[in-house]
């Protein structure tokens, strides 16, 4: 982090998370302390909204997810133009925020960030919430966004601009040459330059924290006017120093670094005095990053249920509502899961009550809170639990920013598609059943609709062009998929989000397989027949273990063990291969015993509501119902039915023995002999 008073900050986060991918890969330098630091998702919104909404410079937020390779090949990049931009502060500052943090979640889907990196501006001046500008230029090199910064400043009004944002459009020659005159004890530079030079304006940027000195910008336009000047070539520097004495000023290259720099060491050109937001105590918010011992040849339930976490609960939820394709794609991709995904009950539960529901819905427009509000099991249906924060076990790194989801995805993608290979009938019914390509069809518009790394979507989305079409059977799948993730690790090889710990090296590697290896002439070759064994063998569900799996789900909603989870799953001895398990919770999954259902009532009030009205008053009622899968009793409820129980009963009882009481006396006074 850099001192306080630079213009680049991380925006704060909500509160010390922990277990999520964590901001190592902070591309901003500075933490922004202005924001009060929140507690919670909802005010990690509080902080970026703290800092944009009526704040008297603009700001350009970088949306990141430190899981992103392109986001972490970027941060130099960021962390250079914060340096470069640092002068600017009062008139426009650059954060960023790292949408992988558990606690930003909220605020990135309040923001409608769906893919990463997204940049937005913030004017000035803002009022109203907004999800800012967005700023989508041909490339983020660094002076691009530094020319896209100044146009963003220009594009203010009189009325919202920065106030130290000093006029950058350029002066009329009248303006300057009444400057001659001007007699203020200060210096006034005047840089002559071309219409479409940005050098002026960055020069009075660079200027701007400096007292003692104008900057001002003039255009080339006139002949005659730059003659008065003796300017013969742009850009130009024409220094009018505070005792009247003036001239054009030599630098050794017209370029903006020689000009600001000239200008900042004027004798009596000093910086001012800024009130920048403090930098935050570092021991706020300590990152403690437990390293979790595995081993490199197991397939760990906790990877695959962290990324199906991630995946439900923050990168589809990154969709407010899913229609169209988009629903259809989500459909799918649940369908498979659920039908394929081997790994704890509760979870495969989880999934086959939300693919039913999925399957059933009549409308073609739903809002992702519905599905949210039962992948958090809000109606308390027994059985069903997906954990809700991040534990990656084989997919760590050696540091917060390396691996993580990114890895779990390839590892629930590769899980697929063995699993459809190895119990092809567990598709069955489901409409996906007779095509070889179901599964890859399904995660290659999983990822292009929905992975939050455009890049990755992209490059994917052509490997799927070029020959997914040429998968003819379930192992082809399986062998396609390798290829490409190994195309993939080799044009990644070297690059900056690469673990040095992971190298990207073909896989599997001879010590995991030795048998996929062989050498002909010399020249090293694959043993396709043993990949393909080695695939099934290590997507395989006996392969799963549940080790650091087995605490989870111990806290938040939806998250404690459900009602009907089998204590041995839960006690599962480290290290204990799945395959007994597996018997039982791995079979097939139409073999299943029936998954739990939505309570008949609870079923007719979902679908209910979604049934009925269409259109946008349909979607209002939707929303509005969604409260109502919450209304599921709590254990306040259970015990205020049971207080309610104790009294009616207790109340009963006295009303028993007051009759009696009563009775007694009656017949007492009545049968007493009369005297
Ligand atoms: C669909 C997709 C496309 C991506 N495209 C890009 C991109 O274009 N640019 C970018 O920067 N990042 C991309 N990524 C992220 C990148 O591939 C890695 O996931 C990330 O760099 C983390 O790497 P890792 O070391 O955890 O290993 P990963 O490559 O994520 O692999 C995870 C695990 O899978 C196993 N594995 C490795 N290779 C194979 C294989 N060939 N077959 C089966 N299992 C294997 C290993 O156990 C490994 O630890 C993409 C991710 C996905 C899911």
């Amino acid at each position: 982090a850099v001192a306080a008073g630079r213009c680049a900050a991380r925006i704060p986060a909500a509160g010390g998370g922990r277990g999520g991918p964590r901001p190592a890969a902070a591309p901003a330098n500075c933490v922004l302390a202005a924001a009060a630091r929140p507690r919670g998702g909802g005010a990690a919104r509080g902080s970026v909204r703290g800092a944009t909404a009526n704040s008297s410079a603009a700001w350009l937020v970088q949306f990141y997810s430190s899981w992103c390779g392109h986001c972490i090949g970027y941060a130099p990049t960021w962390r250079a133009l914060a340096g470069d931009v640092r002068d600017w502060a009062a008139a426009i500052r650059v954060a960023a925020l790292d949408c992988a943090e558990e606690e930003n979640h909220e605020v990135c889907r309040a923001y409608d960030i769906h893919f990463y990196p997204t940049f937005r501006y913030f004017k000035a001046f803002t009022k109203d919430f907004t999800t800012g500008e967005n700023f989508k230029g041909p490339d983020r090199e660094l002076q691009t966004v530094r020319r896209t910064m100044i146009d963003f400043l220009q594009n203010h009004t009189d009325g919202d601009r920065p106030p130290a944002c000093p006029p950058l459009d350029p002066a009329r020659p009248s303006d300057v040459l009444s400057l001659l005159d001007s007699r203020d004890g200060r210096y006034v530079a005047v840089l002559f330059e071309n219409n479409s030079s940005y050098v002026g304006r960055e020069v009075i940027l660079d200027l701007l924290p400096y007292e003692n000195i104008v900057v001002k910008r003039v255009l080339n336009g006139d002949k005659g006017f730059l003659e008065k000047f003796g300017v013969s070539s742009i850009p130009s520097c024409y220094l009018i120093y505070p005792n009247g004495t003036r001239g054009l000023i030599n630098v050794g290259k017209p370029l903006r670094s020689f000009f600001s720099s000239y200008l900042k060491s004027l004798p009596d050109v000093r910086k001012k005095m800024l009130s920048l937001p403090e930098k935050p105590n570092k021991e706020e918010n300590p990152e403690i990053v437990v390293w979790r011992e595995f081993d490199r040849s197991k397939l760990y339930a906790a990877d695959l249920e962290s990324g199906l976490h991630y995946v439900l609960r923050v990168e589809l939820a990154a969709h407010k509502s899913l229609a169209g394709a988009e629903l259809r794609t989500l459909k799918d991709f649940v369908t498979v899961l659920a039908k394929l995904l081997p790994g704890r009950a509760p979870v495969r539960k989880l999934l086959e009550t939300l693919q039913e529901w999925l399957a059933n819905l009549p409308l073609d427009r739903i809002p992702y809170n519905a599905v949210l509000d039962l992948v958090n099991n809000k109606m308390r249906i027994s059985g069903i639990f997906l954990v809700n924060h991040i534990k990656w076990v084989g997919c760590q790194g050696s540091r917060p920013e390396f691996r993580g989801y990114t890895c779990s995805l390839w590892k629930l993608f590769h899980t697929l598609t063995v699993e459809a290979g190895t119990h092809p009938e567990a598709l069955d019914g489901t409409g996906l059943e007779a095509d070889p390509q179901a599964v890859l069809q399904t995660i290659r518009r999983y990822v292009h609709t929905f992975f939050g790394c455009k890049e990755c979507s992209e490059h994917f989305e052509e490997m799927a062009k070029e020959s997914m079409d040429s998968v003819k059977t379930a192992d082809q799948a399986i062998l396609w998929l390798w290829k490409k993730h190994n195309l993939v690790n080799s044009r990644l090889a070297g690059h900056l989000s690469e673990d040095p710990k992971f190298p990207k090296v073909p896989w599997p590697t001879p010590d995991l397989c030795p048998a996929c290896h062989e050498e002909i002439k010399g020249l090293h070759s694959w043993n396709e027949d043993q990949v393909l064994l080695f695939l099934k063998r290590h997507y395989g569900g006996d392969n799963l273990v549940d080790t650091y799996a087995a605490d989870q789900g111990d806290t938040g909603e939806g998250g404690g063990p459900p009602q009907g989870r089998e204590p041995e799953r839960g006690l599962a001895s480290p290290e204990k291969p799945r395959g007994d398990q597996r018997a039982e919770s791995l079979r097939p999954p139409r073999a299943l015993p029936p998954g739990p259902r939505l309570s008949d009532g609870s079923q007719l009030g979902l679908d209910g509501r979604l049934q009925s009205p269409s259109g946008a008053e349909g979607r209002r009622e939707v929303e509005a119902a969604v409260p109502f899968l919450g209304m599921g009793f709590s254990s306040l409820d259970m015990s205020l039915c049971v207080v309610l129980y104790v009294a009616s009963s207790l109340f009963l009882m006295v009303m028993y023995f007051f009759f009696r009481v009563r009775s007694k006396r009656w017949k007492v006074r009545h049968h007493r002999p009369s005297v």
